[in-house]
């Protein structure tokens, strides 16, 4: 595992990138976090805590979604999967379903401002403060423009390293009718993987925010690896 030692930036850097540029969406996020927020059915509670975010990122089938839900078990993260989301805007055939749809089918990538809005409002949203962002950035186009409407770049990067051959066996026996688990399709999805999705992890290796994990064995071998990570940082355990 490639793994950084340094302590976490929690997003000193990007709060002072949003008060220069006075951009109101971004402007918006962060207030979004440090507010005060009365709810009627949870009363008031303060927002104190820095968000914590995690971009998991592996190629498709590479157990990205499988290891998020055991994070969320025992570490309390809120999971985003950028996939989900998209998918979610088909099946509630939102203005942009159809193109979104044509775009999962031909295995390429949904432009970067629609999925970000949909990560930022999840985001917004939330209670939490600690987010594993699953399947996202995918680009470096994607990684950019990211840092530049949310004002903020990621703590850690998780990414699961797996071979083609046992990715795409994992995606063929999915069974859970996504349009793009053919084999037509994760061709196409692997080449943007390897063409898109690779230098944003080198991006963040040169960075030293990169944990790279043996995504070959069973859930639990992977988990091993995940675990320790999360440990690290001292989060409050909801589960051990
Ligand atoms: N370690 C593993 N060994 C065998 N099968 C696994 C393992 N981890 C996950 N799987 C299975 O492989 C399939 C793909 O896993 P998962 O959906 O977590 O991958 P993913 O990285 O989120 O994929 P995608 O990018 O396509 O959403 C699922 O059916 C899952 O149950
Ligand atoms: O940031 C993103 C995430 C996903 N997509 C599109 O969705 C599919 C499926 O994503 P999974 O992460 O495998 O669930 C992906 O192949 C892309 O077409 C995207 O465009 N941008
Ligand atoms: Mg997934």
């Amino acid at each position: 595992m490639w793994r950084r030692v340094a302590s976490v930036s929690h997003f000193t850097c990007a709060h002072k990138s949003i008060v220069n540029n006075k951009d109101v969406c971004k402007l918006k996020f962060w207030e979004a976090f440090t507010t005060e927020i009365p709810r009627k059915d949870k009363g008031t509670f303060q927002r104190d805590k820095t968000p914590f975010i995690t971009f998991v990122l592996g190629g498709p089938g590479s157990g990205k979604g499988t290891q998020c839900m055991k994070i969320v078990e025992n570490f309390g993260f809120t999971h985003l999967s950028a996939g989900d989301l998209l998918r979610r805007e088909i099946a509630a055939n939102s203005a942009d379903g159809t193109m979104i749809l044509n775009t999962i089918k031909e295995g390429k990538i949904v432009p970067s401002e629609l999925t970000i809005r949909l990560i930022q409002k999840e985001m917004e949203s939330s209670d939490n403060y600690k987010f594993l962002i699953d399947g996202f950035p995918r680009s470096e186009e994607n990684r950019i423009a990211f840092e530049q409407i949310i004002g903020a770049e990621p703590d850690i990067v998780l990414f699961f390293d797996c071979p083609e051959d046992e990715m795409v066996k994992r995606v063929l026996n999915r069974n859970q009718g996504r349009v793009d688990d053919n084999i037509d399709t994760i061709k196409k999805r692997l080449k943007v993987f390897a063409a898109l999705n690779l230098p944003v992890v080198k991006y963040y290796l040169e960075k030293g925010k990169l944990y790279k994990i043996n995504a070959v064995g069973t859930v639990d071998e992977i988990y091993k690896q995940v675990y320790p990570v999360f440990a690290s940082f001292n989060f409050e355990q909801v589960r051990a």
